[in-house]
């Protein structure tokens, strides 16, 4: 059975994930939190709401990686990077969720997971990672005709505009464009702005209340439009697919795969 550690152990994506593995089967074998957390201590089930687990939320990072066998972190990148890099030492799987990584740390990640099997993906749900795959089929068939915005909605204590979900999105409509995403990815207008390019991708966020996550990609045409858009209800589909693509790392090949892979989507 595999054991699974998480990381932002008290958090709203944590706190699920522990959920989920509980109810997987999986063997929480350690659960984290930052130094100086005020729940630091407390029983890891009993915080996330799912009964006594006998895990107490640590702050000893070397202790919880060394008794798991993979860890779970949803955090921020920076604690990732830190995690990624004591998982490379110790030879353990990891499965990053965390979101807003820049182009420098991305690389960073790749380049330590050529040491151990790693995960990272901004979206750990089925739906979602359909929607990367219909887009690019959407994309390449519309060519450049029509003209490509994103919207992302979510709730107010979200640290990260705009969402990795939504980034993942421009970057594989800017690609089956044969498009550079940093290049055309437009996050601002204001003021006499100009005429929109043919080529931009247009990044709207909104941020309110408890709104989970929600995306749609508008392709907008002479007469026509098509969205494509998904709505999380719950945060339960990114904490179970974050436990499946736990149990499907570990044992892989060094490397960095994305929750396509964990699905078999590629
Ligand atoms: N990939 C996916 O499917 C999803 C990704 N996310 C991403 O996951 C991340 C976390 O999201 P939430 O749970 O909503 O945030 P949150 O703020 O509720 O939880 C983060 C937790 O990490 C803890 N933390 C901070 N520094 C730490 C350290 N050094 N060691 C251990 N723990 C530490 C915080 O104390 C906090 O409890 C965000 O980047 C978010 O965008 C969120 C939902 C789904
Ligand atoms: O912070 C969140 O809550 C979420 N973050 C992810 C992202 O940035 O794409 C995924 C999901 O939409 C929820």
């Amino acid at each position: 059975m595999v054991k699974i550690a998480v990381c932002g152990a008290a958090g709203r994506m944590g706190q699920r994930i522990i959920v989920a593995a509980k109810e997987a089967g999986c063997t929480v074998s350690g659960a984290l939190e930052r130094p100086g957390h005020e729940l630091v201590g407390q029983d890891a089930g009993l915080i996330a709401g799912c009964g006594v687990l006998g895990v107490n939320i640590s702050d000893d990072l070397n202790a919880v990686v060394a008794g798991c066998d993979v860890l779970i972190d949803f955090t921020t990148p920076k604690v990732s990077l830190k995690n990624l890099e004591v998982c490379a030492l110790k030879k353990k799987s990891i499965v990053i969720g965390s979101t807003g990584f820049t182009p420098e740390e991305r690389a960073l990640a790749a380049e330590l997971a050529k040491e151990i099997p790693a995960v990272l993906a901004p979206n750990m749900s089925v739906g979602v990672n359909v929607c990367f795959k219909i887009l690019k089929d959407v994309a390449k068939t519309l060519g450049d005709d029509f003209d490509v915005e994103i919207v992302e909605l979510h709730h107010n204590k979200k640290k990260d505009a705009p969402s990795g979900t939504a980034v993942r999105m421009g970057e594989v409509v800017a690609e089956a464009l044969g498009r550079d995403y940093n290049q055309v990815a437009n996050y601002h207008r204001e003021g006499i702005c100009g005429e929109r390019t043919k080529e931009e991708i247009g990044m709207q966020t909104v941020r309110g209340g408890d709104i989970v996550g929600e995306h749609t990609v508008y392709f907008i045409g002479m007469g026509e439009r098509i969205e494509i858009s998904h709505r999380a209800m719950t945060r339960d589909m990114f904490s179970r697919g974050s436990v499946r693509a736990a149990q499907w790392v570990v044992g892989k090949a060094p490397g960095l795969y994305d929750m396509q892979d964990v699905l078999g989507l590629k």
